[in-house]
């Protein structure tokens, strides 16, 4: 039995493109310049770490109320990207290979260091897919601990070693690695490059490779 996990932001749905809107558009206010090299850092990193970063490369202290007012201002921002997601939002092919790990009777979990997550699955109608969901708020040890991997395989009931992940970010690649899971990274190669394989999009992916992770002796 395999166990696939999925990360959820720049994955299932491309909600990485929100979370640097809403991120750039906090960091400018207070004066922090923000680049899309940066952002990179922060994809599969929680909300703490990710305002914590940024302050850090701003070389600015704030303190503790200060703080939570950022971080409530960045998830407002956020949420108001999201609040009018639907179904078409979800990432070409996902919704494929969900249903196919599906009618592969495989097990499938979501693995995310978001909040928000539970609430944008219901958005977009795949709640139905998942056996177990892994996310920011159930985990104490961000990516690229492999946490967040590790709970879904157990919750899931498979060794970590028969499940395969599915992530965008850097911190992801290194979770899953770190889980002694297979790790395939969504995006760009020269990025991702310490995934065991990589594809733009999974468009590219064919059902002949998800058969050849199920079966791999096949
Ligand atoms: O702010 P949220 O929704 O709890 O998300 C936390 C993190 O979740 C990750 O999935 C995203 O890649 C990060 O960009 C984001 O900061
Ligand atoms: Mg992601």
């Amino acid at each position: 039995m395999n166990g696939f996990i999925f990360d959820l932001d720049g994955v299932i749905v491309d909600t990485a493109k929100y979370h640097y809107q809403a991120w750039k558009q906090l960091a400018n206010n207070i004066g922090i310049e923000f680049s899309l090299e940066q952002n990179e850092q922060l994809k599969g990193v929680s909300r703490v770490e990710s305002l914590k970063k940024i302050l850090h490369w701003g070389q600015k202290t704030i303190s503790d109320d200060e703080f939570m007012v950022l971080m409530t201002e960045k998830n407002n921002h956020y949420l108001s990207f999201i609040e009018t997601m639907k179904e078409d939002e979800v990432l070409p092919d996902v919704s494929k290979i969900l249903n196919y790990l599906s009618s592969r009777h495989q097990k499938i979990a979501l693995g995310s260091a978001s909040k928000n997550a539970v609430g944008i699955l219901n958005k977009v109608n795949l709640t139905k897919f998942f056996d177990a969901i892994v996310d920011g708020n159930q985990v104490t040890h961000a990516k690229p601990d492999p946490e967040v991997f590790l709970n879904a395989a157990k919750q899931m009931n498979v060794k970590p070693e028969d499940c395969i992940v599915f992530e965008d970010a850097v911190a992801g690649i290194q979770a899953a690695n770190a889980a002694n899971m297979i790790s395939i990274g969504i995006g760009d190669a020269n990025v991702l490059h310490e995934a065991d394989y990589v594809f733009k999009d999974f468009t590219e992916m064919s059902l002949t490779f998800i058969d050849k992770l199920i079966n791999p002796k096949k």
